[in-house]
């Protein structure tokens, strides 16, 4: 396991929730994701291979755990990251704390050997770590498109 980063996230409640996001949607570039947060609610996940969201209600004491970009490109794309949004509350602050778990900064994330082992063919290729998170913040939240810099052509 590669560096952790803990993010301490405040979504201040919002008198007009329908004109604003609290974030949009993106998936996360790490490994995992683990995710604590408050009883307010308001963090949806994207269906797969469907325009629908889902909603995760908070339960008390239960943290969520995601699969993400790292994973899936690691996995050749058998576990995918989940995309994942968080809604503006009218009435509520709220807190969540996500912590990431990552690769190191200079390792190279592709398909494991142990994936492609049996002629499977690699759908992505190996990009250092480094710069695959670079692509991600040079841009806006914008779904699952980062993941796109990993794949083979
Ligand atoms: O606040 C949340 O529930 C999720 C926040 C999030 O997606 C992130 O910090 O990457
Ligand atoms: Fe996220």
């Amino acid at each position: 396991m590669g560096p952790k980063r803990i993010n301490l996230n405040y979504y201040p409640k919002c008198p007009n929730p329908e004109l604003t996001v609290g974030v949009g949607r993106h998936s996360d570039v790490s490994t995992l994701t683990i995710l604590l947060q408050d009883n307010i609610g308001g963090l949806y996940v994207k269906k797969l291979d469907s325009n629908s969201w889902v909603h995760i209600p908070p339960i008390d004491g239960a943290i969520v755990i995601n699969i993400r970009d790292a994973l899936q490109i690691m996995n050749n794309g058998k576990y995918k990251s989940i995309e994942h949004r968080v809604m503006a509350n009218g009435c509520n602050n709220r807190i969540s704390v996500p912590i990431f778990v990552n690769p190191k900064p200079n390792d190279l994330i592709g398909p494991l050997p142990e994936v492609v082992k049996n002629g499977e063919k690699a759908i992505y290729k190996q990009v250092l770590y480094s710069d695959y998170v670079k692509h991600f913040f040079r841009k806006a939240h914008d779904g699952k498109v980062t993941v796109d810099f990993s794949k083979i052509n």
